[in-house]
Order: structure tokens, then C-alpha cells, then sequence
């Protein structure tokens, strides 16, 4: 079991991170906060740069610009790689080896491992221990990937879509899973999903990425409590355009969904956005109209400066990301 999560170094902490390939940034401008022991949604749409967050926290990557620390550690240390387990979108693992020789790599190459946890995965999907991993289904290979990540007993686990090629019966199985181990062992879980609803009631923290940036970063209940859906008449009072997230017009009635948690004078109906709710009002905004909010590959005359302004102005000013930080 880890020590107490809150005592530790955070899992992530990115300051001015960024990751340019041949065809331009990927992630630019990215600071945030993951504290140890929570479980991290990594949300956006195609594209947004999530798997390259994923490859720099797993060290797969180098970042081109700032830094990301994993549990205080700049680079990879052995210890740290010890630590962390990673299951990249593409699952790969080696196609001529069974399914038990698989484990019994797991088992060798890993100073911490927990052989009954990784059978207990394959063992539910039902798999032959003889079978090659080249004649195994995308999700039976999802299934052996999970259970050599969590076999590992990590401290920091880092899942790339883990779910997407999975049936609900094992999505449902492996989820619980992966939440009974973070609940007994403090494991701190990030996980990107384009599945909305598969995050819903699992994750307590979230990271929004989108065009490369960090949209939303922090605790999902103080996101959550920072943003109302305002219901009402499409002529009520205007509403400052600073704080309107998305809005969307129906007859004669508007829903906006705002990006503070106080009181606003007007003749709306308020209440708190569901996850669902606030992930898609932004993601059927990728543009922010606020100004200085530009997607990372725009020329930039004066890189560095005026990143790290964007990168904030594309934050509310109620995200605890910041709060965290000070804290
Ligand atoms: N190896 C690479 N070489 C060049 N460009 C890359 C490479 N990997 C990713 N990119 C580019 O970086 C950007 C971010 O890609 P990334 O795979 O991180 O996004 P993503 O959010 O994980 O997308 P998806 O949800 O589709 O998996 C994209 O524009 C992509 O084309």
C-alpha cells in the first residue's frame, strides 16, 4: 500500500510543458497539476494532443519545451519507471508469446508484481493461457495489457483509451477493477477516454485538452461548482461574454453555460452542470472567443511570453488547477 497520497510529490506537474513534432506543436503551454492518488480524466478530441500527454508522463517522450515532474522527478529515474505502468493506445506487446508467457515476463522483469491480480484479468476474459497474443481479438490484447499494467502494482498508472475496443461486460469488469486497486493501494490513475460516460462517477480529477492546450485543469467538483447551466428567455439580460462558455438557442429559450459558480443577476434558472454537460458545451467550442486563446501551432512572433499568457487566458479564472498551485 502507498503512504498517504496527500503526503507525496503530485503524480504530474507540468509547468510551460510542450511537445513539437515535424508538423508542428502537439502540446504547447500546458500547466497543471495531477495531486497523487487521484483518478484523472484526460478528455479531448482527436488530435488534441491527449497521447502525447500520456507518452511524456510514461517517458516515451521528451518534452520540447518546460518540464513534466512525475512524483517530483524531472526525467525517468529506474525507480520512477518501477512506478509507473502504461497502457499506450496501440497495447503493444509481443505477438509470439502466449498469453502465459506474457505474464511470466510481467512477473520477471518487475521488482513488484502481483501474479494473482494479472491472472485474475485473463483469467476473466476468459483466456487460454496457451493462446499467442498475435491470434488474440483487440479487446482480449486490451485485457492482457490491463492485467500486466495493474500486475505491476504501480504507483502511477497510465492508461491511453484503455476501454475503446472492450465489450460493456468487460468494460464494466476492468473499470471495477482498476477502482478497487486505486482504492486500496492510493494508485493515482490517468486516463484519457473519448467514452463520456465510461468517466462519470470514477474520475475526481480532470484535464481538458484541446488544440494542444489545457483547457480545464483540476479537482472535478471544484470544476463543476465553478460553471452553471443558466436556462431562461433568449432576450433575458446579457451576460458578460467573458464568462459564457457555450450557448445554445431554442425557440424562444437559450441555455448557457457559464464559467463561474456565483450568483449572476438575470431572469435564468441555474444549476450545475452533470460532467457530460460541461465536457460537451466546450468541446462543441474549440475556438475560445476570449482573445489571446490561439491553438499552438499559430506563428508566434514572441513564443515563449505570450504562451504561457494564452495558456492561462484559455483557463477560467475559477479552475482550482491555480488554486492547487498556490495551495
Ligand atoms: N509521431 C508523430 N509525428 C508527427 N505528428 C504527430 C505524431 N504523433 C502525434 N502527432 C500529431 O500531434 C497532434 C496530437 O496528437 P495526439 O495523438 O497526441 O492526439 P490525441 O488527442 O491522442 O488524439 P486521438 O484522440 O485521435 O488519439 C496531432 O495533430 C497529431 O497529428
Amino acid at each position: 500500500m502507498n503512504d498517504d497520497p496527500t503526503s507525496m510529490a503530485p503524480a504530474l506537474e507540468a509547468a510551460g510543458l510542450g511537445r513539437q513534432y515535424r508538423g508542428g506543436w502537439a502540446l504547447r503551454g500546458c500547466d497543471f497539476t495531477v495531486p497523487a492518488g487521484r483518478i484523472c480524466g484526460v478528455v479531448g478530441p482527436n488530435g488534441a494532443g491527449k497521447s502525447t500527454l500520456l507518452s511524456l508522463a510514461a517517458r516515451q517522450l521528451d518534452a520540447t519545451e518546460g518540464e513534466l515532474r512525475v512524483f517530483g522527478e524531472p526525467a525517468a529515474t529506474p525507480d520512477q519507471r518501477a512506478r509507473v505502468a502504461y497502457v499506450a493506445q496501440d497495447k503493444p506487446l509481443y505477438p509470439g508469446l502466449t498469453v502465459a508467457e506474457t505474464l511470466r515476463m510481467g512477473r520477471e522483469l518487475n521488482p513488484t508484481w502481483d501474479q494473482e491480480m494479472a491472472q485474475q484479468i485473463v483469467d476473466q476474459g476468459e483466456l487460454r493461457p496457451k493462446s499467442r497474443i498475435g491470434s488474440l481479438s483487440g479487446g482480449q490484447r486490451t485485457r492482457v495489457s490491463l492485467a500486466l499494467a495493474l500486475g505491476k502494482l504501480p504507483d502511477l498508472l497510465l492508461l491511453d483509451e484503455p476501454m475503446a475496443d472492450l465489450d460493456p461486460l468487460a468494460r464494466h469488469q476492468l473499470m471495477g477493477t482498476l477502482m478497487s486497486a486505486a482504492a486500496e493501494r492510493g494508485t493515482s490513475i490517468v486516463v484519457s477516454s473519448h467514452i463520456l460516460p465510461e468517466l462519470d462517477g470514477v474520475i475526481d480529477h480532470l484535464l481538458l485538452v484541446q488544440g494542444g492546450r489545457i483547457r480545464l485543469a483540476g479537482g472535478l467538483d471544484d470544476i463543476l461548482d465553478g460553471h452553471q447551466l443558466l436556462t431562461g428567455p433568449a432576450e433575458g439580460a446579457p451576460l458578460p461574454a467573458d464568462l459564457v462558455v457555450e450557448q445554445r438557442i431554442g425557440g424562444r429559450r437559450a441555455t448557457t453555460l457559464v464559467r463561474t459558480g456565483d450568483p449572476l443577476d438575470g431572469p435564468w434558472e441555474s444549476e450545475r452542470p452533470s460532467l457530460d454537460e460541461l465536457l460537451l458545451c466546450y468541446l462543441r467550442t474549440p475556438d475560445d472567443p476570449r482573445p489571446n486563446a490561439t491553438r499552438p501551432t499559430d506563428p508566434q512572433p514572441d513564443d515563449t511570453q505570450q504562451d504561457t499568457t494564452r495558456a492561462s487566458s484559455t483557463r477560467p479564472s475559477t479552475t482550482p488547477a491555480n488554486d492547487e498551485k498556490a495551495a
